[in-house]
């Protein structure tokens, strides 16, 4: 199905203010919240899902043969125009972390701030839904970068959660970015995971003023944890032994993965994180280019960077 004239229409924008619930699709209903923020409602018969069209943002998905959702959101995350919602998938392009030379512009880019619209939603043949978002072109959007792009996001919802984002370089000279899929994957307790997939890998700490190191073990967490680790490529698994699941997250295009958790007095400082302990239900396994992995796109050219979450219950 083609939305592209939805949000266009002044017809179908009055009926989604006038009734807060637009149907684009047999599983997809498109509702908006009292700030104007609108929402994907996905219900499938293999899974829910919902997604803020403020930066193409997968807030919840849940398979049906699940009892604990996958991704982790806050309880107090903020859901105001201009501010990243905490927990799901954020999307940060078209930089990672600060803006290496700006401090106004959006720590971890400003594509999860700006509103995208819906280019395409149907159904794959193995009964998921998948939903193609383009983010806008806005004023904020061009005061931080001015040369010309697209960026389409693929949102891929059914067992699996499988998002694609592609970055088409419109200008007529190479630029380059650093980008992630910054996943918050809920777990039972941060004392009870330990993460395969990254041993022997080269990992730049934040918590050591970026020194590098080897890592030589499975992750295991005992206070904040802020890893960058360069030069890695393949996949790797979330072992929960409280709720007796693995979570498997599985990428392609992507070269760095930054795994972060906050500890208890970040999380303190934090306004958003929840309760005081909420910290702990949470992971992040970044799918990322960053640092040494930056993306140099050539005009014309299209990079694509994806990442997939499969959820093996034990
Ligand atoms: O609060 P933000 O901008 O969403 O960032 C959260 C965290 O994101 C992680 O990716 C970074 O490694 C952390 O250093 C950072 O604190």
């Amino acid at each position: 199905m083609n939305t592209e004239t939805l949000e266009a229409s002044p017809l179908d924008a009055n009926t989604l203010q006038t009734k807060k619930r637009l149907k684009l699709h047999a599983h997809v209903m498109q509702t908006q919240d009292e700030s104007g923020l609108q929402y994907l409602e996905v219900d499938n018969p293999l899974c829910t899902a919902r997604i803020a069209l403020q930066g193409a943002h997968v807030m919840a998905w849940q398979p049906k043969f699940l009892v604990q959702p996958v991704l982790w959101l806050s309880s107090n995350a903020r859901y105001v125009k201009g501010r990243s919602i905490r927990g799901g998938v954020p999307i940060c392009w078209p930089w990672f972390g600060a803006h290496p030379t700006d401090s106004t512009f959006c720590p971890h880019g400003f594509a999860r701030v700006i509103p995208w619209r819906v280019i395409d939603v149907d159904a794959t043949p193995t009964g998921a839904t998948r939903i193609m978002l383009e983010m806008a072109d806005t004023p904020e959007a061009k005061r931080q970068l001015s040369y010309p792009y697209t960026l389409v996001a693929t949102i891929t919802v059914g067992r699996r959660l499988r998002v694609d984002l592609a970055t088409t370089n419109q200008a007529d000279h190479p630029f380059v970015i650093s980008e992630a899929f910054h996943t918050y994957l809920n777990i039972s307790d941060i004392a009870n995971v330990k993460i395969t997939g990254l041993q022997d890998c080269v990992y730049s700490d934040k918590m050591l003023k970026y020194e590098r190191h080897v890592e030589h073990n499975p992750l295991t967490f005992d206070g904040e944890f802020d890893r960058v680790f360069i030069n890695h490529s393949s996949d790797c698994t979330v072992h929960d032994k409280g709720y007796n699941r693995l979570i498997h997250v599985s990428k392609s295009g992507s070269d760095t993965t930054v795994v972060w958790s906050p500890g208890a007095e970040k999380s303190a400082q934090m306004a958003d994180m929840g309760a005081p302990d909420e910290w702990r239900k949470m992971v992040c396994v970044e799918t990322t280019n960053a640092m040494d992995n930056m993306v140099v796109i050539n005009p014309g050219r299209t990079h694509v960077i994806s990442a997939e979450y499969a959820v093996e219950t034990l």
